[in-house]
């Protein structure tokens, strides 16, 4: 009998699917561990561009799966219906700040997403490995994943301490990835999967969230956890056409610290749980011991950083146009 022939469709650990990048175990990160020791029962693959990527989104509103042997062109995508047109409505009104202009331009190139110089090969470019802040080679260089020791938290994610390592304040980390679906979900209450993510991409926040679903898939970001003091912000970002949740260091990050994010007080409301991070003893509500103000002071910290981000963007860009003078 004929060998039985694998569906197209079919994902299978360590395939290629596209052109895309190879979907890497989460052990190949962490050589000197088995998976099971890094994430019991693990379904999770390490994914870039393709659900995050608005060429998946299909006219219909559903996310398309990955089956093309090949990307279209950047010429031949309709981008009318895709999650980059909500942020561009969400560009005229932004969502934190008036004068943080550089959140609404490219991360990559630092033009505006409407300039037609700015294609998806920015996004590409940062998952590809090919750019300088690609997201595997920062993850596989400074990061690890291991257990907290706390049964509450589970596993997190630490600067390595096999080393002296130090990650500057205000630093790109990396952005949440997973399957996306239209949003919004009907609210966290009673949804017992604690790795969805509902960024505003939109000027509306009960119509404009799309959901990034990082139960079974997504990248190391997922296995942030949270706390009432947190050394990483977050922001709304474009990287070429893409809108991504995107993670800064809101200081600077040495060997040994666990990187938390603050999950929000709706969040805990949401899932009917307490905090159990390392800021305050024992278990505690985060609404009550102010855990959204101290994020909000970190976050105010990191953008003071990120400004000086936006200045060498700008710098750059002005350098270019003089060096193409005559
Ligand atoms: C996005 S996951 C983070 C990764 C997770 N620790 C793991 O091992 O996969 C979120 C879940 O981690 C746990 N967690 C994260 N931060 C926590 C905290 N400060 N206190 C209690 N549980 C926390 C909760 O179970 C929460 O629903």
């Amino acid at each position: 009998m004929p060998p039985k022939k694998a569906s197209p469709t079919r994902v299978t650990k360590g395939g290629r699917l596209g052109h895309g990048p190879r979907w890497t175990a989460f052990e190949a990160w962490n050589s000197d561990r088995t998976t099971k020791e890094v994430i019991p029962g693990t379904v999770c693959k390490q994914i870039n561009s393709f659900y995050a990527d608005p060429r998946r989104w299909a006219k219909n509103g559903n996310p398309e799966r990955p089956r093309k042997s090949t990307l279209p062109k950047t010429e031949d995508i309709d981008v009318s219906d895709c999650i980059s047109n909500r942020a561009r409505l969400a560009i005229a009104e932004p969502i934190f700040r008036a004068d943080t202009k550089y959140c609404w331009t490219c991360f990559q190139c630092g033009r505006q997403p409407d300039d037609p110089e700015c294609d998806f090969s920015c996004y590409d470019e940062i998952h590809s490995g090919g750019g300088s802040k690609s997201m595997n080679n920062f993850f596989r260089k400074w990061l690890e994943i291991r257990h907290t020791g706390s049964e509450e938290r589970g596993y997190g994610i630490f600067v390595k301490s096999t080393g002296r390592y130090e990650i500057p304040a205000g630093s790109y980390l990396g952005h949440y990835i997973g399957e996306i679906a239209p949003g919004p979900s009907k609210g966290v209450g009673g949804n017992s999967n604690r790795y969805l993510y509902e960024p505003q991409v939109g000027p509306s926040w009960d119509a404009d969230r799309p959901i990034i679903d990082a139960g079974k898939m997504g990248n190391w970001t997922r296995f942030m956890n949270s706390s009432c003091n947190p050394n990483v912000g977050e922001c709304i970002m474009q990287i070429g056409k893409v809108r991504v949740i995107a993670f800064f260091a809101n200081k600077t990050l040495k060997s040994g610290d666990e990187l938390c994010i603050y999950y929000g007080d709706d969040y805990f409301k949401g899932h009917d749980m307490l905090c159990s991070c390392d800021e305050y003893e024992g278990k505690h509500d985060p609404a009550e011991v102010g855990a959204s103000m101290n994020a909000e002071l970190r976050q105010s910290e990191s953008w003071a950083a990120n400004a000086n981000m936006a200045v060498s963007y700008e710098e750059s860009e002005v350098e270019s146009e003089i060096s193409e003078e005559p």
